[in-house]
């Protein structure tokens, strides 16, 4: 494993057609750094994402993980690097209990692709059970163990969503709008849920947020994305009188 930087985008491109979404992005983040990627609509942010994940091909560029180029790999292999990524995707089973989808998240993270006969025998496997009471624990669902994942309420089914990126123990965490769709005691319980992850786990992560209080109270270092190019980056305090920032969002959000 190098001394590096944990994860490094190196003229990162990707192209749809004639649009470039990604373009020529140089990202690099620290372990145990909280870094949040904001910018206008269409800016590539989710792009950026799904290209870390491996559900995007670059069309130029690499990422580099642990200091290993990770573009020829498949996704469920960027996970067992150590990669997992939260929100905006399906990632949860509805017919299975809250401690079932916790379980199949370490499993899944310990054994790649997953079949059956490894829920057959996950009673056995204690570790993967204890993993899975942690991470419940952590995200305030344990009194819910039992409940089926389809009768949770929205805001639990997106703190289960946060449960499974845990469970899997992840390096780096990555979260693509958090508290998009989120009812305002919502958003703050995910907040403070984030805040006590990042400061019990010390966990690593990559968030890219519109909602501009989150992103000042949670990131150390904010990369501001504008037709695809960084255009600013620094900290929070940097980041909020930065001219090319409010430029790039002028007729969008106050920053
Ligand atoms: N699969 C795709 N095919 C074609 N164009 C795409 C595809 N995915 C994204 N784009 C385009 O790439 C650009 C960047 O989109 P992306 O979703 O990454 O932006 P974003 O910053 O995440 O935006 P938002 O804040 O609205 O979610 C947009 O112009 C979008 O229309």
């Amino acid at each position: 494993m190098s001394s590096g930087p944990l994860l490094e985008t190196d003229g990162l491109v990707k192209e749809f057609g004639g649009l470039v979404a990604t373009d020529d992005v140089n990202l690099s983040v620290e372990s145990g750094e909280r870094v949040s990627i904001i910018g206008p609509n269409g800016a590539g942010k989710s792009t950026l994402i799904n290209l870390i994940t491996r559900r995007l091909d670059p069309t130029a560029g690499d990422i580099r993980f642990k200091g290993e180029s990770i573009v020829g790999l498949e996704p469920h292999q960027v996970v067992q690097r150590g990669v997992s990524k939260s929100f905006q995707t399906a990632s949860i089973f509805p017919d299975l209990t809250v401690r079932e989808n916790a379980e199949i998240a370490s499993l899944a993270a310990e054994h790649g692709e997953f079949g059956l006969n490894f829920l057959t025998h996950r009673n056995n496997l204690s570790a993967v059970h204890d993993l899975a009471e942690e991470t419940l624990d952590d995200v305030g669902l344990l009194d819910r163990a039992d409940t089926e994942a389809a009768d949770l309420p929205y805001g639990d089914k997106r703190r289960l969503e946060i449960g499974i990126a845990l469970a899997a123990d992840p390096d780096l965490l990555l979260m693509d709008e958090p508290t998009a769709g989120m009812s305002p005691e919502e958003t703050q319980s995910t907040v403070e849920l984030v805040e006590r992850v990042k400061r019990e786990r010390g966990l690593t992560f990559v968030l890219v947020e519109h909602d501009m209080e989150i992103v000042f109270s949670v990131s150390d270092r904010i990369v501001v994305l504008n037709r695809g190019q960084v255009i600013a980056e620094g900290t929070p305090d940097e980041i909020r009188g930065n001219p090319d920032v409010q430029e790039a969002y002028l007729g969008g959000m106050e920053i």
